[in-house]
């Protein structure tokens, strides 16, 4: 299949274009002191392998990470319509884990160069989070990494339709936000929904299931600050309330 590419920049952020404190922060000092201390809080939840044993059926996403204009961002996609697994949805890049990957953030890194273009070496992985349990015994492991601050995607329009940023601190405060739930398999869900209106082209997005929990989790890692929501996860027990959002299927004796 040919696959079409067109470059999506990301120059023109909010605050790059306003004025006040915007050129301040975007000195090269403010923004490496900004990734400096979310790195440091990431690697704290860094869980490696810890949980690989649970399930052969892999995948990883990659949770990237930007600053602009002072502010941290984290670059989301829209999912072709024509994909048979949750088309239109707003995912982050990622995928199956392919016989060539080695590893989780080999499976991370391929499927984000197959999806928006973005080469291994402008990324650089910080931290691998407590993979989440989808149905299948799918274990998707999120994989966090900083993105070189110049990074234009190109999706692939194959897969991807969109790619868009959101603020990191949209996922703790956000302006539209409703939860809805589902009973599976016994367990009551609760599912995060996040409407997020872009302030540059005026598009709407939908961001929930999987995708915005993983971002609330790296939200509250990084940013520290209680939710204007309820939220499942105890701040002051991270990676224990993880596994039990995430893994719930596993009794602990098995982790
Ligand atoms: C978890 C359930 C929910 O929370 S639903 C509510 C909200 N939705 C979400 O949060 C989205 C959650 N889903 C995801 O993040 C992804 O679907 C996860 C689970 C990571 C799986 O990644 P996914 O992108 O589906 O896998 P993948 O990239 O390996 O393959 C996607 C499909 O695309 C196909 N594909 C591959 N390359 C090409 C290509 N060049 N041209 C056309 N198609 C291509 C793959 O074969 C695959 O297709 P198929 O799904 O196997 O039929
Ligand atoms: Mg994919």
């Amino acid at each position: 299949m040919r696959t079409r590419v067109r470059a999506l920049c990301f120059l023109k952020s909010p605050v790059t274009r306003s004025k006040g404190t915007a050129g301040l922060m975007s000195r090269p000092c403010v923004r490496n002191k900004l990734i400096d201390d979310a790195k440091a809080r990431l690697k704290r939840f860094d869980v490696g392998t810890r949980y690989s044993h649970l399930s052969a059926n892999k995948y990883s996403v990659l949770l990237p990470l930007l600053v602009r204009g002072g502010k941290l961002y984290l670059l989301l996609t829209v999912r072709s319509d024509k994909l048979r697994r949750s088309p239109g949805e707003v995912c982050f890049p990622g995928g199956k884990r392919d016989p060539v990957d080695k590893d989780d953030t080999a499976t991370a890194l391929r499927e984000a160069q197959e999806e928006v273009g973005l080469h291994p070496h402008q990324v650089e992985v910080v931290s691998h989070l407590v993979p989440y349990l989808i149905e299948n015994d799918a274990l998707i492991t999120p994989v966090v990494g900083f993105l070189d601050h110049n990074f234009q995607a190109r999706p692939n329009a194959d897969e991807v339709k969109d790619v868009f940023l959101m603020p990191l601190d949209y996922f703790l405060h956000p302006q539209v936000y409703y939860q809805s739930y589902f009973t599976h398999s016994g367990y009551h869900l609760v599912i995060h929904c996040f409407e997020y209106t872009d302030p540059e082209t005026g598009v709407k997005y939908l961001v929930k299931g999987m995708t915005s929990k993983l971002a609330v989790l790296v939200a509250l890692i990084i940013l520290e600050k209680s939710p204007s929501f309820d939220i499942e996860f105890d701040l002051n027990n991270l990676i224990p309330s993880c596994e039990k959002t995430f893994l719930r299927r596993f009794p602990s004796s098995k982790m």
